[in-house]
């Protein structure tokens, strides 16, 4: 009895706290979502024109899911610049007269729609969402082209704006559908990227395109000529047959685009396994009270994977070899997935020796390896959940080879064809978000929830290493660190990387699509399921050399 209060009270304490989390989730969207703010937001509207969000809301079929990527992109990085809300451009997998496709609407409220360096990084990261999946494309376009004052960080490299048109032709050239609605003025950079869709209109009144405003063609040639004489909807339908409809509002634009999307013919098929969908036997509710209110506190991940998969029905890989990764197969809103998680409970390896939780041991990433290359060979989607502190340290596992499995782990995960998705719980820390499919092995998709960390190694344990390091280095000089400074250092350094290992940290730099609320997690992967399957696998799964 005694027990089980202790576990009500946890239960009750986790609960407070992670359902806290959400609720400041969900208000720092809010202030987000009202994009450059009321003065900017009026001022649209004075104009007639809609404003990036309503665009999107009245595009999407009525009562369907937008799947929104990057809301937090840019967040906190530009105060100089008065900030730059979701990176002043809206993205995300909405679904158009039925269809699955990537939308992405410049907000004219931040800054006119001009592109900042991190909205250079989300655009091409919608691109890359959409060519990895074979998704239509629909830019709603109002932008005054590259922010000027950070043209350095915008301009020129393989990751700068430039690529947006390269996509645009060679999407094009791979029969992904892009269909682009000038919906403001679009001026220089901002001027290809609608020509350079399959077909694009322009809203009269509202809507311009040109290589150079007119401030621009003044200082550059002498000539004075309005924006609107310049590259208004009257000069590209009826004078230079740059743009193929021309439409009166926002409104007529929108409908036209859903006419045209409801023409599209079928999509080809991936061929992954679905069934029909069953909710979690198991309430995914229960998962705030489950998860810890403190990251270094262990729990059974097994706990969260039934609240996560159809029926809580869960057949698991070598459930007794490597305990400190789950490998399993289960089905998420019908989807037949494999799942990879970090176990976060102290485990008996095979010896019978204890293992900690959420640390990769050569067993568990032997077991991980082989259960990835299975689900390639079975065209299963993996799914990736991160609760992990990095691989086993010290001399035994470095004399057990370590590196060797974990490298076979990285090399199966890095060659996988089948798509990944990864939701980052809780830490995500050193080479362990590497095998663990972090961001730079390519998931179609990663979102975290609001109790996640991201970083190299955790505040503490950076801090204390950074010490040494300094300590060895004033040593070789015949120094000595004081205590006080000792103590002022690993301040300095633990708050710093305190700072630097949040949710919101990682999703402003957009090392994640998003964060999300955990009871969202199911909706978050069957919507990318549904959109990789739109994308058959076209490549032979072949790992690399691996050392067995
Ligand atoms: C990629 C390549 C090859 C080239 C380029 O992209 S070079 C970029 C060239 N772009 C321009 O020259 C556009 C300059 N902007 C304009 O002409 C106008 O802003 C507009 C016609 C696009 C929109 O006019 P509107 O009256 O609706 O808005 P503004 O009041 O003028 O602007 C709002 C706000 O945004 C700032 N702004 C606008 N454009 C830029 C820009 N390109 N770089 C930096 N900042 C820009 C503008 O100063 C104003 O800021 P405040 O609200 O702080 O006053």
């Amino acid at each position: 009895m005694a027990y089980l209060a202790r576990m009500n009270i946890e239960f009750n304490k986790n609960e407070d706290i992670n359902k806290q989390l959400v609720y400041e989730l969900k208000t720092k969207l809010k202030k987000i979502f009202a994009g450059g703010g009321e003065k900017s937001a009026a001022k649209q509207k004075e104009k007639g024109k809609m404003l990036a969000r309503e665009r999107v809301a009245y595009l999407i079929d009525k009562e369907t899911e937008f799947l929104e990527i990057g809301a937090f992109a840019a967040d906190g990085m530009y105060a100089e610049q008065g900030g730059c809300p979701s990176a002043g451009v809206i993205c995300g997998i909405g679904y158009v007269s039925g269809r699955q496709c990537m939308i992405v609407a410049n907000d004219a409220t931040v800054k006119a729609g001009a592109w900042f360096p991190m909205t250079a990084k989300k655009n091409l990261r919608a691109q890359e969402i959409a060519m990895e999946n074979r998704l239509p494309v629909i830019y709603l376009v109002d932008s005054a082209g590259v922010y000027l004052p950070m043209q350095d960080e915008i301009f020129p490299d393989k990751e700068h704006f430039g690529r947006m048109f390269r996509n645009n032709a060679m999407m094009s050239a791979d029969g992904i559908v892009q269909i682009s609605a000038i919906m403001g003025s679009c001026v220089a950079g901002g001027a290809y990227l609608p020509i350079m869709s399959d077909e694009a209109m322009i809203v009269e009144g509202t809507g311009s395109v040109f290589l150079a405003g007119s401030y621009l063609v003044k200082s550059a040639i002498g000539e004075d000529v309005d924006n609107e004489t310049l590259g208004g909807a009257t000069t590209h339908c009826e004078i230079s047959g740059v743009t193929d409809y021309k439409q009166p509002n926002d409104q007529a634009a929108l409908d036209s685009i859903r006419n045209i999307m409801s023409m599209l013919g079928e999509p080809q098929s991936a061929g992954f396994s679905r069934v029909k969908p069953q909710e979690p036997k198991l309430n995914p509710e229960d998962i705030f009270g489950i998860l810890p209110e403190n990251r270094e506190k262990q729990y059974d991940m097994h706990e969260i994977i039934y609240r996560l998969v159809d029926n809580s029905e869960f057949e698991e890989y070598k459930k007794e070899y490597g305990q400190s990764i789950i490998c399993g197969l289960a089905r998420i809103d019908g989807w037949a997935v494999g799942i990879v998680a970090n176990q976060r409970k102290v485990v008996k390896s095979k010896k019978g020796e204890m293992q900690f939780g959420g640390v990769i041991y050569s067993d568990s990433a032997d077991k991980s390896a082989r259960f990835i290359m299975n689900c390639n060979q079975k065209k299963i989607p993996l799914v990736f959940l991160q609760d992990v502190t990095g691989f086993m340290v010290g001399s035994r596992s470095e004399q057990g080879g370590i590196i060797k499995d974990g490298a076979k782990m990285v090399n199966a995960v890095a060659n996988s064809v089948v798509p990944k998705f990864t939701i980052v719980i809780g830490n995500s820390y050193g080479a362990g978000n590497y095998a663990m499919c972090g961001k730079a092995y390519d998931p179609r998709l990663i979102y975290a929830w609001p109790s996640a960390k991201i970083a190299v190694m955790g505040g503490s344990q950076a801090a204390k290493t950074l010490l040494q390091i300094q300590a060895a280095s004033l040593k070789s000089k015949g120094e000595t660190i004081t205590p006080e400074k000792e103590a002022e250092l690993l301040k300095e350094i633990t708050d710093r990387y305190d700072s630097q290992t949040t949710p919101f940290y990682a999703a402003s730099r957009l090392w994640v699509d998003g964060i999300i609320n955990p009871l969202e997690t199911r909706k978050v992967i069957s919507m990318g399921i549904e959109a990789a399957n739109q994308s058959p696998i076209k490549r032979q799964f072949n790992v690399g050399i691996i050392q067995t």
